[in-house]
């Protein structure tokens, strides 16, 4: 049978992985799909950069170019592999791959969660696949999982470290006391990081892969622009110790809820007991914990980042999409799990109405009844405390830390309760507020 022929646009960490996982197993991916998948055409910026990205053997039989609408115009060519990021530009050639009646495979997070409804209507109107397996969790395959795997339950919850290149650094930061700065350059250096890795960083690659995880778990449109995001730039060296101190890792999670009226979906940094296995997922490890209601808790943990843990799941798209070529498009999955008429128009609830348990960082003046005060407000506002831990302060300081832990509360609630301790005379400065997740409801 004649192979299949994919055309690559872009050849960096992730397009030269393709093309060195195509070639190396071949073989194994022939009698997979039943089919040689090839690499027709391949398009860049840079021609002499994107050759020197992989080994003469792999590279030598590729035709290089720079024309991306070439590539996607091409008659020859069944699916187009969008490699190179961004939402214009990218946007412009998986519509055109669509229009012309091509399968498109692509690793575009940030184009699927911001674009991805207008372009799974364009590819269900025009009975073409859209694969983005390399989208959430790099080579983790958490979109079959939810997707298929899954596909029996009520999905209650998912929360995962879905950024690599953050929980990099945490963990280089927390393990050798690295600088921020160093190990995000380091991150870079190893292809971890986005072009612009304040993405990484701030917690935007993150959402948009949690958008398009709620998305196949609740049957729910994309949804970036209601997304809560924070990320891990103001994460202080004090509260990584306290946490630890208080037998909790802080993670960047994304989290999303079923709630009574609505969806959580919410990226930031995240106390987990450090007993929990997501909780020593170290490194550009990504794990993702979901939780159905007939299976109970799933994890799924692998390589989130990376040439070829990236490449492992764009190939197991090519192949998917070889494998259903001929298949009638109704008797696909779904692009979003769900059949598209019949999503969900469940609300993205407002951080504000968020529910979970709160890690909160005092500094107040070492004097008799700050603690009483303290309590007081936060019973006021129905929020009961779980744990409580008060530092000596440092030789001739004043002001000594005190860390509460609360259970569950309303995030309006905890917000109110922290502007009236803020407003005591015995409170010095701002108070640090993290969310804390048990991972056991
Ligand atoms: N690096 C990683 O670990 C992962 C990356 N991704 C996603 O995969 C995609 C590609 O990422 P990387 O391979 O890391 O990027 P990269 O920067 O290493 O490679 C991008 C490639 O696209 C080409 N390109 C970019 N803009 C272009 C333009 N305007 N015109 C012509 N060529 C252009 C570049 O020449 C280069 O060959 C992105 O959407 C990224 O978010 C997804 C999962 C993991
Ligand atoms: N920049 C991303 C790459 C994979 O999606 C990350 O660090 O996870
Ligand atoms: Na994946």
């Amino acid at each position: 049978m004649k192979p299949i022929q994919v055309g690559l646009l872009g050849f960096g960490t992730v397009g030269s992985g393709v093309a060195k996982v195509l070639a190396r197993n071949a073989e194994e991916i022939g009698r997979r799909a039943g089919r040689a998948i090839e690499v027709k055409r391949v398009a860049v910026r840079n021609i002499d950069k994107a050759r020197a990205a992989a080994p003469l053997a792999v590279t030598e039989g590729l035709a290089f170019g720079n024309d991306m609408q070439a590539v996607v115009d091409d008659p020859d060519i069944n699916i187009v592999c969008e490699l190179i990021g961004g939402t214009t530009l990218a946007k412009d050639l998986v519509l055109r791959a669509i229009a012309n009646g091509k399968h498109v495979v692509t690793a575009n997070k940030a184009l699927l969660a911001i674009h991805g409804n207008e372009i799974f209507a364009a590819a269900q109107q025009a009975g073409v696949m859209v694969m983005f397996e390399a989208a959430v969790a790099g080579g983790i395959p958490i979109i079959k999982a939810l997707r298929e795997g899954l596909t029996a339950n009520r999905i209650e919850w998912l929360a995962g470290i879905i950024n690599g290149t953050s929980n990099f650094i945490l963990t280089e930061m927390r393990d050798k006391g690295a600088a921020f700065a160093d190990v995000l350059a380091e991150a870079q250096k190893l292809g971890y990081a986005e072009a612009d890795p304040t993405f990484d960083i701030e917690g935007h690659d993150a959402a948009h892969k949690l958008t398009i995880l709620a998305a196949i778990a609740f049957g729910i449109p994309m949804q970036f622009d209601k997304a809560y995001l924070e990320g891990i730039s103001k994460l202080t060296r004090e509260d990584i110790a306290y946490a630890e101190e208080l037998g909790y890792r802080i993670k960047l999670l994304g989290i999303a809820k079923r709630r009574a009226n609505g969806i959580e979906l919410r990226v930031h940094p995240t106390l987990i007991p450090a007993k929990r296995i997501i909780a020593n997922v170290d490194g550009v490890m990504n794990a993702v914990v979901v939780q159905g209601d007939a299976v109970g808790q799933t994890l799924y943990s692998g390589r989130g980042a990376g040439s070829e843990p990236t490449a492992s799941a764009v190939v197991a798209d090519l192949v998917d999409v070889t494998r259903l070529l001929t298949a009638d498009p109704e008797h696909r999955v779904p692009h979003l799990a769900f059949q598209p008429d019949r999503l969900a128009d469940l609300p993205i609830l407002p951080i504000a109405e968020v529910e979970t348990c709160y890690y909160l960082r005092l500094q107040a003046h070492d004097q008799p009844g700050v603690m009483a005060d303290v309590t007081r407000i936060l019973a006021d506002a129905g929020i009961s405390i779980d744990a409580m831990m008060q530092k000596e302060p440092a030789e001739g300081e004043k002001i000594v830390d005190i860390v509460i832990l609360t259970h569950v509360a309303i995030e309006r609630s905890v917000d109110a309760a922290i502007a009236r301790i803020e407003a005591l005379e015995t409170i010095a400065g701002r108070i640090t507020k993290l969310r804390l997740e048990n991972l056991d409801r």
